[in-house]
């Protein structure tokens, strides 16, 4: 019957297709027929053979190549035989045998979605032999480091060692990590090669940290830690036991073993470390890069385990490094040696009755010693400067505090008293105003304490700013001097808040001058037509003059310059409350100045000749003088032959002469008008404190 409906579905589609694919499926149909029949093929082959056989079927019948009834016949039978292989559990006759041993298989398997557990734990990983190797050859290395004859190789090799990030295989027993190389060296500071694929981690080499051999003394500590100088590079990647002496140092390298030295590998030093160094406790542990630990709370016993894993560095730790890299140099940061002031005001004069440069940035004990509030010890590192870590400080922009740290009085000579010619009673009253009562603080309190601000005020040229850049010489305290025009021209539309960071910095940095030159170009008469912005410093700046004496220990004083007093708001003149007025020097104070300035030069002026000059400079400022001084001085080289001045020595250069004054008055006239000076006397009466 099955061969007669083969022979009929072969006759049939040999008459309707084309010979070539029909004799394909033919023979197609046939392989698959014998191999069903011939009882030598598996379950599995037998299953792909009925399967076939029906897809033909299908086939032949989409094609109209066997009548739907001989399809739906031919289909039911080899379908009922494809589902009886398939479905039978039968061993030899059945494939669904598969399906049951497939699914025992996977039962015994966990899932992915299962949570997994590892078979290892803090124990058992001990007991692993790759481990116990491994640890036994970081015991060598320790030891071999412990040898004082190592040392100094250490060190040397450390700094060359450590400079490009340098990997070492891990993993197999045969493998060896930086631990191991270091006992298998003779004195543990050999490294892998160079271009040994990085497996793992683990076993990372860190970049160059800092370089030791530099800076970093020899020798060793009684305790051994030194020991740990090699391992104290490795924390970033590396992985160190913790060491039996259960200090939090215990990875801190050299550190903590060389409290004097003053590098500071970084990345590895901690906050103890750090206080070691530094035993002023300046910098403190904000300041300090994170120690690359981590602690992690084991499974098995709960005991804390120290390691170094690879560990995330923030930005902070990382400029830490970086700066480190650039600058091996110790980087102190301490109230005395802010070094990213630029201008750093008298920095290297000597520092007239002090003796002692105040530097514009928080005090560790002169505050105290000035009488001003000691400013809190900034803890801050390198990267950081000091003064943003102060709380007062916390809301100004960063930018503002540099620009004010940077606005620090000018790198000039140390102007003494001496060197400001008259002017007796505004420099007895500075005196006692600035200078008397940040020495003896304790004196002068309640009705003697100083004024909040004082105004200068005068002809142009008399020595104003001079006597600002002598307070600063002399006082000892921190000085700020800024240009108002700079408030108001350079900073648009920030003036203000350059005001108030001024203040706020200046309140840290007690007892503090605040020398405002032109002070009238920003505390001008309020005006309808005046610029909002200019408006707002001069509030801003009222408002902070006041708050400079709110709390009674705060020690600000404002000093202001201007030549234009009349201009200055009646609110700001209340506030100066001591207004001096700098007038033109007097015949003695320009006889002093005209001596001094012809004592540095070959002079052969008489003291009748003298006296002709002071009596005939008359109405002139400071300024002045030293003008015409400084043109009399040309006049013995203006009588030499153009043609000498290349070859005429300084010695045939003649002296200074009363003929050259008589000519330099020619040229050099008073720049301050009688009228002027009127009206700086009017005002000195009106609102005046001199006598
Ligand atoms: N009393 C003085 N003793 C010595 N030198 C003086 C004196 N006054 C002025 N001078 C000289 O004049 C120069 C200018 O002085 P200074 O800049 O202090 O004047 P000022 O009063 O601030 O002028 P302005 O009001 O224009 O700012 C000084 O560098 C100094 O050489
Ligand atoms: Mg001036």
């Amino acid at each position: 019957m099955e061969r007669k409906r083969v022979f009929l579905l072969r006759r049939r589609t040999s008459s309707m297709q084309a010979p070539s694919s029909r004799s394909v499926h033919l023979s197609e149909w046939q392989k698959n027929y014998f191999a069903i029949t011939s009882g030598i093929c598996t379950s599995g082959q037998k299953a792909d053979a009925y399967r076939a056989q029906i897809l033909r079927i299908q086939y032949a019948w989409a094609n109209a190549e066997i009548s739907q009834l001989g399809a739906a016949v031919l289909f039911k039978k080899y379908a009922e035989k494809y589902s009886a292989v398939i479905d039978s559990d039968n061993v030899e006759t059945g494939l669904n045998n598969y399906a049951e041993s497939i699914l025992t298989l996977a039962r015994s398997q966990q899932t992915d979605s299962d949570r997994w557990q590892s078979g290892l734990s803090i124990n058992n990983v001990f007991k692993m032999s790759n481990v116990q190797e491994m640890m036994q050859a970081g015991q060598k290395a320790r030891e071999s480091l412990l040898a004082p004859a190592d040392v100094s190789v250490l060190i040397h090799k450390e700094a060359a060692v450590l400079d490009p990030p340098k990997f070492s295989v891990c993993g197999g027993s045969g493998d060896r990590g930086p631990l191991t190389d270091l006992a298998h060296n003779t004195n543990g500071t050999q490294d892998i090669p160079e271009g040994t694929p990085s497996m793992c981690p683990l076993n990372a080499r860190p970049p160059a940290l800092t370089n030791t051999s530099k800076t970093c003394p020899t020798s060793l500590t009684p305790s051994g830690e030194f020991a740990t100088a090699k391992f104290h590079a490795i924390p970033l990647f590396g992985s160190v036991k913790k060491e039996n002496n259960s200090s939090p140092t215990a990875n801190i390298g050299l550190n903590k073993s060389l409290p004097n030295q003053s590098c500071l590998p970084s990345g590895c030093e901690n906050p103890w470390a750090q206080k070691a160094f530094y035993g002023s406790g300046i910098i403190d542990a904000l300041s300090t890069p994170i120690v690359n630990k981590a602690f992690s709370k084991t499974e098995d016993n709960g005991q804390r385990e120290e390691s170094s894993l690879p560990a995330f560095k923030t930005a902070k730790e990382q400029l830490w490094i970086d700066q480190q890299k650039k600058n091996p140099q110790p980087q102190r940061v301490s109230g005395s040696s802010y070094g990213g002031v630029k201008k750093s005001l008298g920095a290297s004069r000597s520092r007239g009755i002090f003796g002692k440069f105040v530097p514009p940035v928080p005090k560790q004990d002169g505050g105290e010693q000035l009488g001003g509030i000691q400013c809190k010890p900034s803890g801050t590192g390198p990267a950081e400067p000091a003064h943003i870590a102060d709380e007062r400080l916390k809301n100004l922009e960063p930018k503002m505090i540099e620009l004010i740290m940077n606005e620090i009085m000018d790198h000039g000579p140390p102007v003494n008293w001496d060197d400001i010619a008259g002017i007796e009673f505004a420099k007895a009253t500075i005196k006692e105003i600035v200078v008397w009562p940040m020495m003896r603080p304790d004196i002068f309190t309640g009705l003697r304490g100083p004024p909040k601000g004082i105004l200068l005020f005068g002809p142009p040229g008399t020595g104003k700013t001079l006597i600002g850049k002598c307070i600063a010489s002399q006082s000892g305290a921190t000085f700020f001097s800024i240009s108002a025009s700079s408030l108001t021209s350079k900073w648009v539309g920030e003036g203000e808040k350059m005001v108030r960071a001024l203040f706020a910095v200046a309140r840290c940095q007690q007892p503090a001058v605040i020398f405002i030159d032109e002070i009238d170009s920003l505390l001008s008469q309020r005006a309808d037509g005046e610029h909002e912005s200019s408006r707002r410093i001069k509030t801003e700046f009222l408002v902070q003059l006041d708050g400079a004496a709110t709390c009674s220990e705060d020690r600000i004083l404002v000093v202001g310059a201007t030549n234009r007093p009349q201009e200055i708001d009646e609110a700001a003149r209340r506030r100066l409350v001591k207004r001096l007025y700098i007038p033109l020097p007097e015949a003695s104070a320009r006889r002093q100045m005209v001596t001094k300035l012809m004592s540095r030069e070959r002079c052969c002026l008489s003291e009748e000749e003298v006296s002709l000059v002071v009596r005939q400079s008359d109405g002139f400022s400071g300024a002045d003088v030293t003008q015409l001084c400084r043109e009399a001085s040309l006049g013995p080289i203006r009588s030499l032959q153009a043609a000498d001045i290349a070859t005429v020595t300084p010695d045939q250069v003649r002296p200074i002469a009363f003929i050259d004054f008589e000519n330099a008055f020619r040229t050099v006239r008073p720049s301050v008008s009688p009228k002027d000076l009127e009206l700086y006397e009017n005002w000195n009466r009106t609102f005046g404190c001199g006598r």
